[in-house]
């Protein structure tokens, strides 16, 4: 059976313009997946309330950061996917899980090209039922409706495969060889602690603010909480970075339910509150560069760190279309072709 790829990513809009950033949150926020109360209610909030305010200033946030190529997430993801085409031998495609790159149009891209059998590559880390999972469902949704004898299977999150954490650690090093910080801040986006709840299988393991993501638990498979947890972890045994000189921060809250703490912006301050004066910030819940890392860290990040009198503010990289991600990527594609 001839095998195939599709690549996976959240999307971006079309344009940096509010009627395009507007079309893009709408279909993004009215998924059960991301804003997960009922129909109803959230198309009261979101196209009652949100959609009112803020497309122009999410569009104003997206100009800043606008390539000429385009938005930075799709130019990355489209880079990655060429590089991971140079070395497999099946075809790759990629998608966005909102916007005009559909995963209907991802997959019939590689069914026109014969294939019967799909590897669906979700590019998060770590699990989160407003990204792996949304992507899962609708995929399905599409198999069962378009291509009812393709046969699909997906990669899991990969938070703590050795080889990962050795990547993502090696950049780490790389980007941050030669500079002078005192603390290095991982910043992850942010989920309401509901959907830690919800995504808890044993419905009973995520306290959120206990010991729970840190005590062995069938819960952690899908807890997204502990899968970050356990990222700064094994790259800081695998940095060997000083108890005390690293710390985990969650980013890009919305609303007013209360998202994982403690909150990326409130961090920043308060290490420069405390007198750190140099510091450094990875992201490693985004594997492509976007408007989260680059204008909500590398801009807004970097300016409250100054207004609290600090000086150098590292921001390293996602890893993009790095050559050993690409590599790492590669295998596993390949890996999965031989089986
Ligand atoms: C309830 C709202 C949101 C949840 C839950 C959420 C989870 C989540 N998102 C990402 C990755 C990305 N999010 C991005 C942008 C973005 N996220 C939200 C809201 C939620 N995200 C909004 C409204 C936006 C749009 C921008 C804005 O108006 O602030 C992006 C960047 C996209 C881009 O075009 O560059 C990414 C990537 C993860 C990993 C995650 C849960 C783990
Ligand atoms: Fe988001
Ligand atoms: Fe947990």
């Amino acid at each position: 059976m001839k095998k195939g790829v599709l690549l996976v990513n959240l999307g971006s809009p079309d344009s940096p313009n509010p009627k395009d950033v507007k079309k893009y949150l709408g279909e993004f926020l009215m998924d059960e997946r991301v804003i997960d109360i009922p129909y109803t209610a959230r198309a009261l909030l979101v196209r009652g309330i949100i959609l009112k305010t803020r497309p122009k200033a999410s569009a104003a946030a997206y100009k800043k950061i606008w390539w000429q190529e385009g938005s930075p997430l799709i130019v990355i993801s489209k880079r990655l996917q060429d590089k991971i085409k140079n070395q497999v031998d099946i075809p790759v495609a990629l998608a966005m899980r909102y916007g005009s790159m559909t995963i209907e149009k991802g997959l019939k891209e590689l069914v026109e090209q014969g294939v019967k059998e799909v590897l669906l590559f979700p590019l998060y880390p770590q699990f989160a039922m407003a990204t792996t999972e949304t992507i899962l469902v609708k995929a399905e949704d599409i198999r069962k409706m378009h291509f009812p004898n393709l046969k699909i299977e997906s990669v899991p999150a990969f938070y703590n495969k050795s080889d990962y954490i050795e990547v993502l650690s090696k950049s780490i090093q790389r980007y941050l060889k030669g500079k002078p910080y005192e603390h290095l801040l991982f910043s992850y986006h942010g989920v309401p602690e509901r959907h830690i709840r919800k995504s808890d299988i044993s419905k009973s393991h995520c306290k959120i603010n206990g010991s729970c993501c840190v005590t062995p638990s069938k819960a952690h498979e899908f807890c997204y909480r502990h899968q970050c947890l356990e990222v700064t972890r094994l790259v800081a045994e695998k940095l060997q970075l000083k108890e005390g000189s690293y710390s985990t921060s969650f980013q890009s809250r919305l609303g007013f339910d209360p998202w994982l703490q403690p909150y990326t912006d409130r961090t920043i301050e308060r290490l420069g509150k405390e007198g750190i004066r140099n510091m450094a910030i990875v992201t490693p819940a985004f594997v492509s560069d976007c408007l989260e890392t680059l204008e909500e860290i590398a801009m807004e990040g970097q300016e409250i760190f100054h207004e609290m009198g600090g000086n150098e503010f590292t921001t390293i990289p996602c890893l993009n279309d790095d050559d050993d991600f690409v590599n790492l990527l590669s295998k596993w594609i390949s890996d999965w072709n031989k089986n």
